[in-house]
């Protein structure tokens, strides 16, 4: 499926660099290049070099030298887009890239939209539609683990984990239709004891994957972590001290933060948002309610919750600590909680002993001196499982793939309830169609509406 318009964009960001790269793809990209590239090599032209080869010579405008520049061949079908693709390598400034864009704009181009690259890739089938979107994940990729999740992706994840199951259903597909034309008679061409283990093999598989989607997405965009507490006992304090950044305001005054401010911070290689929220207390401003509502809401929502006392207030007659501890945990029962006692600079060493004693797992830390913090960080990593990353394991992180795969899950629990169920074939066959439709679409098999592919690719900067 060649396209047979050229196009072209700059690869690397635009602005001064010591090299930019300007990209052409198309059936004409070569001859376009030809007409204004001069070898330094006399009687040498691109149209008789091999694919994947180099050469230098200069961009010229009617005689004038826009400038030297190296110049990659990428011959039909063995390219990145698999069309002819064309690589300027010129001097890194705004001017010469505009004014070679500018010329090959003259000269017969079309400016690239945002992903086209990537999207004629997917059209001639130099990769499937998954791999396509990943490769945006990957330039977006910040942190250690949401670029391997993305690398991984790339190569084939979802795509390898399930094309010999879906080859296998499309097997007994067939089968099974074949045995709706002979309905007459009763034939059983498909086997039902294998059909049921590749079915639950299917299950199990979707499973995993979709599974995999609430860890993938939040690697992905940062493990949401909600600071929580009574007023002034130092979130905003903590949140600065993680960032290294005066990012909220910090005052004595009870009541400082309102609204919810968040900021991203990788650890080990692992990205987290952390969430400062307002404090927490009974009170009739009604700006300050609405903060204190959202703080919830934003715990709600987080993965973990660090809730934070204040160290001063500890007084050992008073069980009031745990009481206020339990009543945290019990709001919100499935996070994990880390309970933190700030501003322990102020404590004598026997009272933090006290305090670690009666306060089961208790962070001791001073967020305005910066102890204890590094202590926070490796427990917060701790709680991430990893596990899957080093593994290699496939993680789901795109939620048109994760939507995908529940249809397909819903769709193979039909056709095992119908084989359960002894339903006649032609129902539950309908139903491993359905399947593969949806199984079909995350790798881009199934026709895939237009719409979507621009949706898709519209994400995608320009030049990818
Ligand atoms: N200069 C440059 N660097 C780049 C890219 C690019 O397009 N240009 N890429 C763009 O994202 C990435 C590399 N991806 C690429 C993937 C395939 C082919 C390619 O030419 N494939 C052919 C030939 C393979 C061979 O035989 O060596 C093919 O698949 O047939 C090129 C780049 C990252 N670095
Ligand atoms: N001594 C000491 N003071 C601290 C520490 N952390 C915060 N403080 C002080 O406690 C006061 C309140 O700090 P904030 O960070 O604004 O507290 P907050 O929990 O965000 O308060 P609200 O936004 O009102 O809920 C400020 O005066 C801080 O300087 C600490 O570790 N040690
Ligand atoms: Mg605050």
């Amino acid at each position: 499926m060649i396209q047979n318009d050229t196009i072209i964009a700059l690869a690397t960001p635009s602005g001064v660099g010591a090299i930019s790269v300007i990209r052409l793809s198309g059936e004409q990209a070569i001859p376009i290049v030809e007409a204004n590239f001069k070898s330094i090599q006399k009687n040498k032209y691109l149209k008789d070099q091999k694919t994947h080869t180099i050469h230098l010579g200069h961009i010229v405008d009617n005689k004038s030298v826009l400038d030297e520049v190296l110049v990659s061949i990428f011959k039909n079908p063995k390219s990145y887009t698999g069309e002819n693709v064309v690589e300027i390598s010129c001097h890194g400034s705004s001017f010469i890239q505009q004014e070679i864009i500018q010329l090959f704009l003259r000269k017969g181009c079309r400016m690239a939209n945002n992903g086209e690259f990537t999207m004629r890739a997917f059209l001639n089938a130099k990769m499937d539609l998954s791999q396509a979107e990943a490769v945006a994940d990957v330039i977006a990729s910040n942190s250690a683990a949401s670029h391997q999740m993305a690398i991984q992706q790339m190569r084939g994840g979802i795509t390898n984990e399930l094309k010999e199951l879906r080859a296998q259903l499309l097997d007994f597909a067939a089968l099974i239709e074949l045995e709706l034309d002979f309905s007459g008679e009763d034939v059983e061409f498909a086997d039902r004891t294998k059909f049921k283990e590749l079915v639950v093999q299917i299950t199990f598989v979707l499973k995993r994957l979709i599974d995999s989607f609430s860890f993938g997405n939040a690697m992905k965009n940062g493990i949401p972590v909600a600071i929580i507490g009574e007023p002034n006992v130092g979130k905003s304090t903590l949140l600065n001290t993680l960032l290294n950044e005066e990012k909220a305001i910090v005052s004595e005054i009870a009541g400082t933060t309102r609204d919810a401010i968040e900021d991203e911070l990788i650890i080990a290689g692992v990205a987290f948002r952390f969430i400062d929220t307002a404090g927490i207390r009974e009170t009739i401003d009604i700006i300050e309610s609405i903060g204190i509502k959202k703080a919830y809401e934003k715990a709600d929502n987080a993965q973990l919750i660090v809730f934070l006392i204040d160290a001063n207030k500890f007084n050992h007659n008073q069980p009031q600590f745990l009481t206020e501890i339990d009543t945290i945990k019990s709001r919100f029962p499935t996070k994990r909680v880390l309970v933190i006692a700030n501003k322990i600079d102020t404590l004598l060493a026997s009272e933090k002993a006290e305090l670690q004693t009666e306060i089961e797992n208790l962070i001791l830390l001073s967020a305005k001196n910066n102890t204890g913090v590094e202590a926070l960080k490796s427990e917060l990593t701790d709680l991430v499982n990893i596990g899957a990353l080093s593994n290699n394991e496939t993680i789901v992180t795109n939620s048109r793939h994760f939507e995908a795969l529940n249809n397909a899950l819903r769709a193979i629990s039909s056709v095992q309830q119908g084989i359960e169920l002894e339903i006649s074939t032609d129902l539950f066959s309908i139903d491993i169609r359905e399947c593969l439709r949806h199984l079909g679409a995350i790798t881009g098999d199934y026709d895939v509406d237009k719409d979507i592919l621009g949706h898709i690719f519209s994400n995608f900067c320009i030049g990818k």
